[in-house]
């Protein structure tokens, strides 16, 4: 029998929402624990990624349980990496899933979130990995509190640029401080952006998901696209606009029936990096058993 692990994407921050939003989106980090070795093999054809115990996975599991046995498991993911989709959320998420079936953990969700919080120092992206659909978060008392809610019902559009931007880089633009009346304006518009969301007013979402204050500001510079693709939605029924997690991506929301044109015009605009049509889904990761005879769907 071989173990099935499938993580989704996810996309943080929705503007204003920094550190504290995120959505769980229609791309998936798919592991197939295969069978027990002698060293840790990830068979995967992602680039620069570790294929040993050094890999992201791995590390997140053995922290967990350090003495796990060795496993070669087949790594398959459609989300990109460093680009603002959540590609080391998902494979933290799926170290935790790793451990917790291997060694019969039987974590609660909010200890997942916890754990999986304090790798990637932040539970913005990690919290809908665990949870899918829309999730809501922050600390107390040093403990990840996230609460789950429906998102609404429009298309997710990503314009994905072709270099990449690690997380690492793009904090660093960031201001150490805020003045505090400045953080006071920058949180009253996450909080009504979090309302409007849950109350479905989307009209209010589109000024309120483009008014951050927190990151978008200082991070522009590193993504011009932004503004370009913030213009282009502006001439299309769209909800807002944003930049996904630390960048580059940049995410839209879109009414159903303008999705696929608006998808055609950011092809045109950009001659390179890709466009991406996803949605909101509310499941977290999934995990089957599978007979070693039969091929895996992934
Ligand atoms: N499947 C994976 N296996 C091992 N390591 C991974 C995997 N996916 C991502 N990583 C690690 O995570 C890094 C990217 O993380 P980073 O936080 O910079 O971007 P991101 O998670 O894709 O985007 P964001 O956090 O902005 O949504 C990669 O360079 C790699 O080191
Ligand atoms: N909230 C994080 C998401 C990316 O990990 C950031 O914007 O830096």
């Amino acid at each position: 029998m071989a173990l099935k692990i499938k993580v989704p994407a996810t996309s943080a921050n929705l503007g204003p929402g920094f550190d504290s939003l995120g959505i769980a989106v229609d791309r998936y980090l798919t592991l197939i624990v295969e069978e027990k070795t002698s060293k840790w093999e990830l068979v995967h054809h992602m680039g620069k990624i570790y294929h040993d115990e050094r890999n992201l996975i791995v590390q997140t599991a053995l922290k967990l349980v350090p003495t796990l046995h060795p496993y070669r498991i087949k790594v398959l993911s459609d989300i990109p990496l460093a680009r603002g989709l959540g590609s080391s959320s998902s494979a933290i998420v799926a170290g935790i899933e790793l451990a917790d079936q291997l060694a019969g953990l039987q974590l609660t969700t909010a200890e997942k979130v916890q754990f999986a919080a304090q790798i990637e120092g932040h539970p913005d992206n990690v919290a809908p990995a665990v949870m899918g659909g829309l999730v809501i978060s922050t600390y107390i008392a040093e403990q990840a509190l996230s609460i789950k809610a429906d998102f609404p019902d429009v298309s997710l559009v990503a314009y994905v640029p072709a270099d990449p931007l690690l997380t690492v880089e793009s904090r660093k633009v960031l201001p150490r401080r805020l003045p505090f009346k400045k953080a006071v304006a920058a949180s009253s518009v996450a909080n009504a952006l979090t309302a409007a969301l849950l109350a479905k007013q989307l009209d209010k979402v589109k000024v309120l998901l483009e008014s951050d204050q927190f990151h978008e500001t200082y991070r522009r510079k590193l993504v011009p696209q932004l503004a370009q693709v913030r213009a282009l939605a502006h001439e299309y029924q769209t909800y807002g606009t944003y930049l996904s997690g630390a960048g580059p991506t940049v995410m839209t929301l879109v009414a159903h029936p303008a999705a696929a044109e608006f998808a055609q015009a950011l092809k045109a605009h950009f001659e390179t990096g890709e466009v991406l049509a996803l949605k909101c889904i509310s499941q977290g990761p999934q995990v089957t058993t599978l007979r070693t005879q039969s091929r895996p769907e992934v």
